[in-house]
């Protein structure tokens, strides 16, 4: 069933175009999405997209809105932040922007404690995303229920008790489809060095992925076993994975993650200071 609720986007960029396609004439009314971006070009196509309300500047229209999504980038949040402030009383504040620690949010408003952070992914543009959230003391449980049916209009949610786990969350699922892809891509590359022609390699590396991930998506037995189960003695998949371990994938990946940990701790201090 719809709801009433009145939903804001500060930042109408590929983020909030993911989000607002799972929400507009779902869990809200379009006319009740109210999209702020200084780019006029980008208003116009979420408008025709999706139907929602846009402006250049916050203004009234924002002032009604029961929660209002930041989707700016952790570099621009302050000052987008501070601007916002004369418009912002009772309303739900929810950010997705990596980094950026809700006590900086807060802060920045003036002490607003409504402040719910989160880190969604792109997924999330085909109903399919996963939303790392977590709230501050302030957050009521109206408001944690509307953070919630917001990010689950555009896929899965997990609440977290403490703050720092977010960098995590960034790193393995905010930032992960970056690495699938990067995967497929190299998949897609092997396929056509080997003679396969692009679109064949494309068709096997994708339906790969999805096949497998759906496969351990449904399983009730542990990952690993389902790796030993493709992989016969003596055969093709353990000359791969060895020639893998070989390269040091495996510890690449988990180095990998860290650092985009250690990057979202370090953008909330290098953009979350005074
Ligand atoms: N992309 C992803 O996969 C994910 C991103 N995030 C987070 O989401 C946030 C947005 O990322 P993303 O959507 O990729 O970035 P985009 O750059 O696509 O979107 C940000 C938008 O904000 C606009 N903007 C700039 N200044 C203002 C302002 N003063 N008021 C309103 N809007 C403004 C930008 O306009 P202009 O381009 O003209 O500057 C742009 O359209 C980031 O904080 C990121 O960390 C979280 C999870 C996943
Ligand atoms: O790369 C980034 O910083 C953003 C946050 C997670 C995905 N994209």
């Amino acid at each position: 069933m719809q709801s009433e609720m009145k939903i804001g986007f500060v930042g109408g960029g590929n983020m909030a175009n993911a989000l607002i396609g799972g929400l507009a004439g779902k869990l809200t009314a379009a006319k009740n999405i109210h999209v702020i971006d200084p780019n006029e070009e980008a208003l116009q196509k979420l408008a025709q997209a999706f139907g929602v309300t846009t402006a250049l500047q916050a203004g009234e229209a924002l002032r009604a809105c029961d929660v209002i999504v930041l989707a700016v980038k952790p570099q621009q949040m302050k000052d987008v932040v501070q601007n916002l402030k004369p418009f912002i009383a009772a309303q739900l504040i929810l950010s997705i922007a990596a980094g950026i620690r809700a006590v900086d949010l807060s802060r920045w408003l003036g002490g607003h404690g409504a402040i719910v952070r989160t880190m969604p992914n792109t997924p999330a543009l085909i109903g399919k995303g996963i939303t790392g959230m977590v709230a501050l003391p302030g957050v009521s449980a109206a408001q944690r229920d509307a953070a919630d049916a917001i990010l689950r209009a555009v896929g899965a949610t997990v609440w977290l008790d403490d703050e720092s786990l977010i960098d995590p969350v960034t790193a393995m699922s905010g930032s992960g489809p970056a690495y699938v892809f990067y995967f497929i891509e190299a998949m897609q590359k092997a396929g056509a060095e080997m003679g396969l022609t692009a679109e064949q390699a494309n068709q096997l590396a994708i339906a790969t992925f999805t096949g497998a991930a759906e496969l351990a998506a449904r399983s009730t037995e542990p990952v690993s076993l389902l790796r030993e189960r493709v992989t016969s003695k003596g055969g093709t998949t353990h000359a791969a994975l060895t020639s893998m371990e070989a390269s040091g994938v495996s510890d690449a990946i988990v180095k990998a993650l860290k650092a985009a940990a250690a990057r979202g701790k370090e953008l909330g201090e290098e953009f979350g200071r005074d």
